[in-house]
């Protein structure tokens, strides 16, 4: 699905991604972890289209698209979501959902004079669809809640539903766990995996929490100083010891630090 093939970005003189290479199989749910300042974010944003590698390229189903803008990116089916969910406090739940399809003929004046059956039934579509999306995240009672009132965790669970409003080929999940409660994780979690089971989404989670990553994620890549530093299941992952020295050299260098 996504191929990423020798890519290098560097900030001043600090290589955070570093000639690298790695794929996300169509239908999986790929795990990309490792240390702080591996280099995972940095990747999300190359691919995600938030930043222009310096070398190297990445390939969607098999189509160059480096340097593409993210709105065009989100065109072809891939969709990021962010460490800190990035909704529209001001709206409501409903509305953050139905914002979300591009090209709404409503949003044209001279459409909704013109083709005014076209702009209600591409709406009534749209709320279909978003009631569909709160259904299936067990959200209703949110509906018609503003989104600055949800907690952390009901922000993550609406911005996944922002990506299920496109059915997206390809969802880069970034840190999906974080600051989310384990009654919501465990709804989080649920609806990853079914999402990928039952509609074929593929995924690829940063994620620093291990209990999530060996849940949900296989294969799993570990990047660590911006290149692959191994991948495979959590099993094979767990027991590698490159893996162990770049975690365990990490701790030590942050315990050693003042
Ligand atoms: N915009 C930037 N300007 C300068 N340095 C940056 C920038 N973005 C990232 N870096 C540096 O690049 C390196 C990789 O950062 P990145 O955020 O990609 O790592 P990460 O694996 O996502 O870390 P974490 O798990 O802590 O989020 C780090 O050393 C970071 O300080």
């Amino acid at each position: 699905m996504i191929a990423v093939r020798r890519v290098t970005k560097s900030f001043g003189g600090l290589v955070a991604v570093d000639d690298c290479s790695l794929d996300v199989v169509r239908g999986s749910i790929t795990g990309l972890i490792g240390p702080n300042g591996a280099g995972k974010t940095t990747l999300f944003n190359i691919i995600a289209g938030f930043s222009v590698p310096e070398a190297g390229e990445i390939l969607l189903e098999g189509e160059p698209v480096t340097g593409l803008s993210p709105n065009r990116l989100f065109h072809k089916g891939l969709v990021r979501t962010f460490q800190i969910p990035r909704v529209f406090d001001r709206m409501t739940v409903i509305d953050n959902l139905m914002l979300v399809p591009p090209a709404q003929a409503g949003e044209s004046l001279l459409a909704t004079w013109l083709r005014p059956g076209r702009v209600v039934r591409e709406e009534s579509e749209n709320c279909r669809k978003a009631e569909e999306v709160l259904a299936i995240l067990e959200l209703p009672h949110l509906r018609n809640e503003y989104a600055g009132n949800l907690s952390g965790g009901q922000k993550k669970l609406l911005e996944l539903g922002r990506t299920m409003m496109v059915d997206p080929r390809v969802a880069l999940l970034d840190e999906p766990g974080a600051g989310v409660n384990p009654v919501l994780l465990a709804k989080l979690c649920n609806n990853i995996a079914r999402l990928n089971r039952e509609l074929g989404y593929t995924f690829c989670i940063i994620e620093h929490d291990m209990d999530l990553v060996a849940r949900l994620c296989d294969p799993i890549i570990v990047l660590a100083e911006g290149r692959v530093l191994a991948q495979g299941s959590m099993d094979e992952i767990r027991t590698d010891p490159a893996v162990l020295e770049a975690y365990l050299s990490r701790t030590v260098s942050r315990a050693d630090a003042p």
